[in-house]
């Protein structure tokens, strides 16, 4: 319960887009339900990553872009918390934040979307892919090689509405996000782990607050899942250890089943010609130790080489000639 040095007011900062205003609104009726007496407000901002849609994000700062502006506002006091998708928050928190909340993982899988064939394997060789993951289309290389893959930016409803322009023969998406803006009659098939790895985090909100607000992490307490921040802390273990961003073809996914969590990763060069695999079980009290035994385990089997192609290829042409 509250008590008097809780705030009786809470401000949650978000972007934007239609998903992200989703959650924010999800977060806000969860914290109102918890505490009817609180008062909830919720504040957009537009931030940098928002703004630039003509190039790869990979290329230009990566995912910390849709999260900093969030951050300077808790800093400044001008909100109290941050919602966010997992799959967007950088794999170190920077310092002074914390993570008060993790909640219960929506649909973790990758979506099929097509208006015209009902699954990845009946698209004929040369169909254009649409997605600007390197994890999708890494994945889509190495098992649908007579398949084009071509960029594809923007929030949900751009990405839906090039589909439907005839751009693509079909796109990939997160299920979770068409799921919560009501699209899932948009997903012509949902893709296995198997086929379509996910990303670190996919399907998990994180709520974020300044480290220093002891108060509002207890406020968020009721709202963190374990077995899903158990499941999302192996994933993000995994991925720090190989220096994952979104620079890096590269997806986690850890499922708890009985008293067994079962993480699944994966390292690829872009063109899908280099993958690494594997996965491991353990406890789900050792979640973080079996992430960062699966990126030794991955490393051991090759994965630092392709990270390292990776890296000089990153390198800007300019300045290194
Ligand atoms: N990359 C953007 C992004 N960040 C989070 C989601 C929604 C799914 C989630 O919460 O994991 C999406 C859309 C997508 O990948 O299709």
């Amino acid at each position: 319960m509250p008590n008097s040095s809780t705030p009786n007011k809470i401000v949650i900062a978000t972007r934007e887009s239609a998903l992200a205003l989703w959650q924010a609104n999800f977060i806000r009726d969860r914290l109102a339900e918890l505490y009817p007496q609180m008062e909830f407000q919720i504040s957009g901002m537009t931030t940098r990553g928002d703004q630039i849609l003509d190039v790869t994000l990979s290329k230009i700062g990566g995912k910390g872009l849709f999260i900093k502006e969030l951050e300077q506002a808790l800093e400044d006091g001008r909100a109290d918390i941050a919602v966010h998708s997992m799959k967007d928050v950088p794999m170190d928190m920077p310092a002074g934040f914390a993570l008060a909340a993790i909640t219960e993982r929506e649909d973790p899988r990758d979506a099929f979307v097509s208006n015209k064939y009902a699954r990845l394997d009946a698209l004929p060789p040369g169909s254009v892919v649409g997605t600007s993951s390197l994890r999708r289309e890494s994945q889509l290389r190495a098992r649908f090689p007579h398949l084009q893959v071509q960029p594809l930016r923007g929030n949900v409803q751009t990405r839906l509405r090039k589909l439907d322009e005839g751009q693509f023969a079909a796109i990939i998406l997160a299920a979770a996000g068409l799921k919560r803006l009501g699209l899932a009659e948009r997903i012509t098939a949902l893709l296995s782990p198997d086929l379509s790895l996910p990303a670190v985090g996919q399907g998990a909100l994180g709520i974020e607050c300044r480290a220093d607000r002891s108060d509002l992490i207890k406020l968020m307490e009721p709202l963190h899942h374990i077995p899903t921040a158990r499941c999302v802390e192996a994933e993000r273990a995994m991925s720090r250890a190989l220096g994952g961003s979104c620079e890096v073809p590269l997806g986690g996914f850890a499922e708890i089943d009985g008293h067994v969590l079962r993480l699944r990763g994966f390292v690829a060069s872009q063109d899908g010609i280099r993958m690494v695999s594997d996965e491991l079980n353990g406890s789900p009290d050792d979640c973080a130790s079996i992430g960062a035994q699966l990126a030794k385990n991955l490393k051991a089997k090759g994965a630092e080489e392709i990270l390292v192609a990776l890296e000089s290829k990153a390198v800007d042409p300019v300045s290194h000639p």
